[in-house]
């Protein structure tokens, strides 16, 4: 008798498989459109693991993401986003993170377009859950897509926040996993649909004492 052994995917291989499934999750629910937004992961080899240039994150195919040094070196795949440099920022400049997210979802990109938004943090908290997962989130000036100026600021900023809004632009959102990184996107995103919902309506926003239970 004879069995055919099939060995186990590797760390990388289902890393690559999660990729493929939340960039294929976010498009399918509207999160993503066309070929907007880029993701990129840690993978246990010290490398990153991130989606290519003009790809589409609903078509996204596991042997042609691109796999690039923390240096910057791309190594394999399909050429890199555009926005590689400020993904290796984040995690060069903060050891929690270990995945990173950045879309054009309508809300936050919505809320990333407003006058007078708090610099400080583009959500002033209102419900628990952004408080307890991402915490405050900083504005980060406009530049051009690709700007190597993102990648500065991001750097400054990676050491204190665990997601961003770029003006103009939408979020970068980081997480200790992939699944954990699409979770806080989406949780934000929610936040900042409320917050066209409840548009001109008086909101009870938190106090500092809840927020600060919040964070203990
Ligand atoms: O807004 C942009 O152009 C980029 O930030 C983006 O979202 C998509 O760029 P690529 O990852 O290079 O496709
Ligand atoms: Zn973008």
């Amino acid at each position: 008798m004879t069995f055919s052994q099939k060995s186990a995917p590797s760390d990388e291989q289902l890393a690559r498989e999660e990729m493929v499934r939340l960039g294929a999750s976010f498009f399918a629910r509207g999160y993503a459109t066309g070929s907007a937004g880029n993701l990129s992961l840690l993978l246990p080899d010290g490398t990153l693991l991130a989606t290519p240039t003009g790809s589409c994150l609903g078509e996204l195919q596991a042997e042609r993401l691109s796999k690039v040094s923390l240096a910057g070196e791309w190594i394999s795949g399909d050429k890199p986003s555009k926005e590689i440099s400020f993904h290796r920022a984040l995690y060069l400049n903060n050891p929690q993170c270990k995945a990173v997210v950045h879309l054009h979802c309508t809300y936050l990109t919505a809320l990333s377009c407003l006058q007078g938004i708090d610099p400080q943090n583009v959500i002033k908290p209102f419900t628990p859950y952004v408080v307890m997962r991402v915490g405050e989130i900083p504005l980060v000036p406009y530049y051009r897509p690709g700007d190597e100026r993102l990648a500065r600021d991001l750097a400054a900023l990676a050491p204190r926040y665990r997601a961003f809004l770029l003006a103009n632009h939408g979020p970068v959102v980081t997480g200790s996993s992939l699944r954990a990184a699409a979770d806080n996107t989406e949780e934000m995103e929610d936040a900042a649909k409320l917050i066209f919902t409840l548009g001109d309506r008086p909101i009870r926003y938190l106090t500092d004492a809840e927020i600060a239970e919040l964070r203990s």
